[in-house]
């Protein structure tokens, strides 16, 4: 559904020269939310920007629907951007205007005829749940409410395409679940692909089918959230998963072990300690909840050497889990 490739933007101010986004992969398929994951800086914005051409990128190519954006001339390019929905961090709503008002008006922009144009505001409002504050004025409603009018003005063009900067980094964890579930409903609804970008790990957990981790301009690592996990060394693993560093214990081998689908609730450390006799102990684990189900990380102290514990580590692959040895 949006394709990236080779993408690189730079800024130069004051003699210097940024490089924002430098040589970016990405693909996200239809249907699915897709979430960009980096600290301040390490250039998602640039990346979302890039997407809808509100920032020309240096080199590479956006297809969007298997439109190549990147190759489009300006008026077919402003046409095609009404296929892509957008929502800000500070919801950016006009503040003269009504919810209903804020939300015709890309419908005006786009030439809708007045009747048809306030019975779909109906539908919108309604459709994030705001049906009863059409005639609010945004100073009369709350940061949950005001990103529900920004989601609603964002699909008025029926967008294929939901990009989110920040959405619910401005709004407290409750409203924050709460958007989060809209936006995973309406995806599930409407058939639409959400690309997202956040600095929190919450936003990934709940929502996010699939995931980029963004450092310095680059992704270090892209995939499902879950086959990320399972991935030894995964950065987003290490996020998540929080199990700190592993202690220095003589003579011991820890590995950690994830565990996804139906691993989490198979009772493997009792097998390990029945089939091989050894003195397994748990020193730290997680088991995190995602959109689609349980993920889990359990770090376990093996006496002996790595060498001499390779039948009880065979054993734990065998079984499907995730491996790896910490120490
Ligand atoms: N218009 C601009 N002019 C000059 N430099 C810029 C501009 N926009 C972004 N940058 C620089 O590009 C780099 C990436 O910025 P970007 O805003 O894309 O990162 P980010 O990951 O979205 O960070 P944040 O979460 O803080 O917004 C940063 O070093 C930033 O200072």
């Amino acid at each position: 559904m949006i394709q990236i490739e080779g993408l690189r933007k730079a800024y130069h101010s004051r003699g210097r020269t940024v490089l924002a986004v430098d040589g970016v992969d990405l693909e996200v398929r239809q249907g699915e939310v897709y979430g960009v994951l980096g600290r301040s800086g390490a250039g998602k914005s640039t990346l979302l920007r890039c997407v809808n051409l509100l920032e020309r990128p240096d080199a590479g190519s956006v297809t969007v629907d298997g439109v190549d954006l990147t190759a489009l001339p300006e008026r077919r390019l402003r046409r095609q951007r009404q296929r892509i929905g957008m929502i800000h961090q500070h919801f950016a709503l006009l503040s003269s205007r009504t919810a209903a008002g804020n939300v015709a008006f890309p419908l005006e922009v786009m030439g809708v005829p007045r009747r048809e144009r306030a019975q779909r505001v109906a539908e919108l409002l309604d459709l994030v749940g705001l049906g009863d504050r059409a005639h609010a004025y945004p100073a009369q409603l709350s940061g949950g409410q005001k990103q529900r009018v920004g989601i609603a003005r964002a699909l008025a063009g029926r967008p294929t395409v939901l990009l989110s900067d920040e959405a619910t980094s401005a709004l407290d964890p409750e409203t924050t679940t709460s958007i989060l579930d809209l936006l995973r409903d309406l995806s599930q609804r409407l058939g639409l692909t959400i690309l997202l970008i956040t600095h929190e790990m919450e936003v990934v957990k709940r929502i996010c089918d699939s995931a980029a981790v963004m450092r310095e301009g680059r992704v270090i690592e892209a995939g499902r959230v879950r086959d990320l996990l399972a991935r030894p060394g995964s950065a987003l693993g290490q996020e998540i998963f929080r199990l700190g560093t592993p202690p220095d214990l003589p003579d011991t081998t820890i590995v950690d072990v994830t565990l996804t689908d139906d691993a989490v609730g198979q009772s493997f450390v009792a097998d390990l300690v029945r089939r091989y006799d050894v003195d397994a102990s748990i020193l730290a684990g997680t088991i995190e909840t995602l959109a689609d189900g349980q993920v889990g990380r359990l770090r376990i102290a093996l006496p002996g050497s790595a060498e001499a514990n390779a039948a009880p580590l065979r054993h734990l692959r065998d079984a499907g889990l995730s491996v790896e040895v910490a120490r």
